[in-house]
């Protein structure tokens, strides 16, 4: 694991953003994991910011997004197909076409994971961002989840709903459920960058970083990729010597 430490969140969306244009420009027919939550947030307005001023141009990149919430439609505010439009999509040269999320509203949802994976086989991931839970799940791959996961439907643990609910009016909102891509299949990207900002991640950045490669902790998984890029704020790394 290569790990990149910097001062504060600006500086770390702006490492990713330079990492991802650096390859964009050598290689613009491009396949890129993304995720949602907090953490990408930075880099996504880098990235837009970078794209109209023409550095680099989506045009042939494909993207998948790690997963979605069961229940919520795309026009849903909190649904991440709203957000992925919202923070990166509607102002990036992409095709829409191109741009992959799980439908959280699919009739069958064992099948929409099946589909979903089957897409995913035509394009391995080149680069796949992620950002971390606190409890250590990646996508959400919720701890106890095997490392041999592929898409699939997920309940979300309780810490996970709580930290959610953040973005929504009452509790009862916040869906219990999702699908995500699994375990194995982020591991198939051939180069990860995992974020990570603030001092409530210091604990979660110790084991993914030091702590034991346990299915308890879903992260950690990642010691045994051999392209990892960690990019953490002080913060995030205040409890490494
Ligand atoms: O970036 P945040 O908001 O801290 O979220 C961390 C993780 O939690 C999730 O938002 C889901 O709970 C993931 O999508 C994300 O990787």
């Amino acid at each position: 694991m290569e790990i990149i430490s910097v001062t504060h969140y600006e500086e770390m969306s702006e490492r990713a953003a330079s990492i991802i244009a650096e390859h964009l420009r050598a290689k613009p027919q491009t396949t890129l994991g993304l995720a949602t939550g907090s953490t990408p947030e930075g880099l996504y307005e880098k990235l837009i910011k970078r794209n109209l001023q023409k550095e680099f141009s989506f045009k042939g990149v494909t993207t998948f997004n790690l997963d979605e919430y069961v229940g919520l439609s795309k026009d849903d505010p909190n649904s991440y197909h709203y957000y992925m439009n919202d923070k990166l999509f509607k102002h990036i040269d992409i095709n829409p076409e191109n741009a992959h999320l799980p439908n959280g509203t699919a009739v069958d949802l064992d099948q929409e994971c099946r589909n979903y994976e089957g897409l995913m086989k035509d394009h391995q991931i080149d680069i796949q961002i992620l950002g971390i839970g606190l409890n250590g799940h990646i996508g959400f791959n919720e701890p106890g989840t095997p490392f041999s996961s592929r898409t699939h439907v997920v309940d979300l643990a309780e810490s996970t709903i709580k930290a959610n609910s953040r973005f929504f009016e009452k509790m009862e909102d916040v869906p219990t459920k999702a699908i995500t891509i699994g375990l194995e299949t982020i591991m198939e990207a051939k180069k990860i960058i995992l974020l990570a900002s603030g001092e409530q991640k210091a604990e979660a950045m110790k084991r993914l970083i030091d702590g034991e490669i346990t299915e308890s902790f879903p992260a950690s998984i990642l010691q045994k990729h051999s392209n990892v890029v960690i990019i953490a704020d002080q913060a995030a790394l205040t409890l490494m010597k």
